[in-house]
């Protein structure tokens, strides 16, 4: 594979670690002045492997960021009542400043109802429909965690956004349309393309900044993309890899990143681009909650 000589890989691994460190040292504040540190709660239900995986991560990362973890893992069989019920119990609870309930949640719950259920105010997730609304008025708020995170790896790369054209493949309510939201408070001329978009590839041809959020495994093509592009790559796909032995899979974006990197300006990679920012987000996000809720000034960093 030959690289672009002027592409820039975007190291969100290492973006990500310098964001934690930065949070961490707002919480060490926050602690000192407080008297007590920031509590994010993350709660899972079911055993899906991916799932734990992250929720494990972020009781972790939570930990190592100096702030009070709260870990709930409930059985598959946990009724939408009984998940309720513990909303309602961290929503009271005044060590929480954070709630995040780990998607996706099994089939016979419903996943709007509990996300609706959490107070906003600790919505680290932003997904309540009240941070949406206030993302897309222009108020301060929580906003999702991913596509702040892509935010801060295109404004790493490129400060002045005012003008550029960006392309947001996906409408989804946690990374399309959240992202689209912050580029055009950058005052980006925001396109926002799905399965019903007419002649995907010109539209994407059209792009400074090329966000992928389609979870389809290297559906854009290197030609999709205009040569000095920012392409942001949010999918996360399990391939097989017959080539790394039988059964053996390898993970894959949105975006055919050894096409794609001949032609971008930057461009995150899978793994190691986006990914590492949504738990680093969260805990900004945590941060951003404790600090709202109580009044304490701290440095809570932003895109
Ligand atoms: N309530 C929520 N549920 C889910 C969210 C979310 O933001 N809130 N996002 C995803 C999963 N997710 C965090 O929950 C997440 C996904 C990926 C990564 C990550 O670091 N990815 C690595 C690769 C990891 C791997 O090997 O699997 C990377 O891209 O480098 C972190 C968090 C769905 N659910």
């Amino acid at each position: 594979m030959t690289t672009h000589p002027t592409t820039r890989i975007i190291d969100g691994k290492a973006f990500a670690e310098g964001l934690r460190r930065r949070v961490a040292d707002a919480a060490a504040d926050f602690l000192a002045r407080s008297g007590r540190a920031p509590g994010l709660a993350v709660v899972l239900v079911g055993d899906d492997p991916a799932s734990s995986v992250y929720v494990r991560n972020k009781a972790q990362q939570t930990v190592e960021a100096g702030m009070a973890s709260f870990e709930h893992r409930l059985p598959a069989e946990t009724s939408e009542a009984e998940l309720l019920a513990l909303v309602a119990r961290l929503n009271a609870d005044d060590a929480v400043d954070g709630i995040l309930v780990q998607l996706p949640l099994p089939a016979h719950i419903d996943a709007q109802k509990v996300i609706e259920a959490i107070d906003p105010a600790k919505d680290v997730d932003g997904f309540h429909p009240a941070n949406a609304g206030r993302l897309m008025t222009g108020l301060p708020g929580l906003v999702p965690c991913t596509p702040l995170g892509c935010l801060m790896l295109i404004r790493s790369v490129q400060p002045a956004l005012a003008g550029l054209e960006a392309v947001v493949i996906g409408r989804s309510n946690i990374v399309g349309k959240p992202m689209a939201q912050l580029l055009l408070a950058e005052s980006c001329t925001v396109t926002i393309a799905h399965s019903k978009t007419r002649d995907l590839p010109s539209v994407c041809r059209r792009a400074d900044i090329l966000v992928a959020a389609v979870g389809r495994p290297q559906m854009v093509r290197g030609d999709w993309v205009k040569p000095g592009a920012i392409v942001i790559d949010v999918g996360i796909n399990r391939v097989p890899a017959p080539e790394r032995g039988e059964g053996k899979m390898r993970l894959v974006g949105d975006v055919a990143y050894d096409e794609a990197v001949e032609r971008a300006g930057a461009i995150t990679p899978v793994p190691g681009g986006v990914g590492p920012m949504t738990i680093a987000c969260l805990l900004r996000n945590a941060l951003a909650a404790a600090v709202a809720r109580t009044g304490i000034v701290v440095d809570v960093p932003s895109a």
